[in-house]
């Protein structure tokens, strides 16, 4: 049976109404494709709290946590992926890319012209009204 993992992921905002996309690197699983950043929940680990830690560990800033946006399960070829993506703003420090090839503040509406992971599309098109 497939491997299932639950991830979360951060749509954070700018005071311009932005959304920081992040480019998956060479050495990270699904490698150039955009996505929302975060990571896995830990056991024991509540969604919010899995994503502030994540957002600290990858863009070394702390962020507050706002509405659920989506929930998605997406059927990879290894793993299966459960996403649940939320709402955030940055509390303190600037996005730092570490693992990612690129960091991007894009408005909502040039976000399809990105080649997203495919877990992602539901909430690009819930941020676009079209779902
Ligand atoms: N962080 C994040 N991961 C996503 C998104 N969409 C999506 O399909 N994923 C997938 C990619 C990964 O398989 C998994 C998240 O794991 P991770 O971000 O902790 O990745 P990782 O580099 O530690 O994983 P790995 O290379 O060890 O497999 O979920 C998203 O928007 N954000």
């Amino acid at each position: 049976m497939k491997k299932k993992i639950n991830v979360v992921g951060a749509v954070l905002t700018n005071n311009k109404k932005e959304i920081l996309c992040a480019l998956r690197g060479p050495q990270m699983s699904m490698s150039n494709y955009w996505e929302f950043p975060g990571g896995k929940i830990e056991a024991n680990e509540q969604p919010e709290e899995a994503l502030a830690r994540e957002i600290k560990e990858e863009l070394q800033c702390e962020i507050q946590v706002g509405e659920k946006i989506k929930a998605v399960d997406y059927d990879y070829e290894k793993v299966s992926v459960h996403l649940i993506t939320y709402w955030a703003t940055i509390a303190n420090g600037t996005p730092m890319k570490s693992e990612h090839a690129e960091l991007r503040w894009v408005p909502k509406a040039a976000l399809e012209k990105l080649e997203w992971a495919p877990a992602d599309i539901p909430t690009v098109k819930k941020l676009l009204g079209k779902i």
